[in-house]
């Protein structure tokens, strides 16, 4: 799986300058790197494009190169809502953010992400892509809420579906998360209100359509 990964980011989606500053920012502040693999974000980046979505959520923001690659979905007329449980990584990608142009239509939301979903529900907030990339045990909660928040045709891509192999093969390093993972691909898949596929990019990725009402 890594050396497939290597070989379609090496041709297909390199780090440009910018993603490469902010792939190391993360490593500067001790933060770990765990950000999407460089074609995940591109994938994201094309999604959004292709979708025209331009209300985006994002569940766990880390040091901002998924948010980044989210924003050159939809250009300048979008708007990223991030939620991230800490107050220190949620500043160091909203400066990043800043940095790659998108200052001005990026908001975060720190704490508990559950917590801001709740909230946002309670707003009315709607968004027509979601980005699930936080603690691996909440998934199927964040999925739930994503629905509820969601416009009819809107997109739900979620992270590390894979958990490095793990889900597909039992001699791959079992991880913390592979049942948890394993689970929510059988929720994603057979749940009614959504049509879903998981695509072998990077740790995977679950790219889910909320079925029009
Ligand atoms: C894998 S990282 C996100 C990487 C980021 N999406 C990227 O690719 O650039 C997971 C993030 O989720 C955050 N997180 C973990 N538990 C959370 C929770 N309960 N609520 C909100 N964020 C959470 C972590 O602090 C971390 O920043
Ligand atoms: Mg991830």
């Amino acid at each position: 799986m890594k050396k497939m990964n290597d070989y379609i980011d090496s041709v297909f989606a390199p780090n440009d300058a910018l993603l490469k500053e902010v792939t190391a920012s993360i490593k500067e502040n001790g933060m770990p790197s765990i950000s999407v693999s460089p074609s995940s974000g591109k994938l994201l980046t094309m999604l959004v494009s292709i979708s025209g979505a331009l209300n985006v959520l994002e569940i766990g923001a880390l040091g901002g190169y998924s948010g980044i690659c989210l924003a050159r979905g939809f250009g300048s007329n979008g708007k990223l809502t991030s939620l991230e449980l800490e107050e220190k990584y949620a500043k160091l990608a909203e400066n990043n953010l800043a940095k790659a142009g998108f200052g001005n239509q990026v908001t975060y939301l720190t704490g508990p992400a559950r917590k801001s979903l709740e909230k946002l529900e309670e707003n009315q907030r709607q968004f027509d892509f979601f980005f699930i990339d936080a603690d691996k045990e909440n998934y199927k909660h964040y999925l739930e809420h994503c629905i509820k928040l969601a416009e009819p045709g809107a997109l739900i891509v979620s992270d590390n579906v894979l958990a490095g192999g793990s889900v597909v093969d039992d001699t791959s390093k079992k991880k913390r998360y592979t049942e948890d993972m394993r689970h929510f691909n059988e929720l994603a898949a057979n749940h009614p209100q959504l049509e879903s596929l998981l695509i072998p990019i990077g740790d995977g990725l679950t790219v889910s359509r909320v079925k029009e009402k």
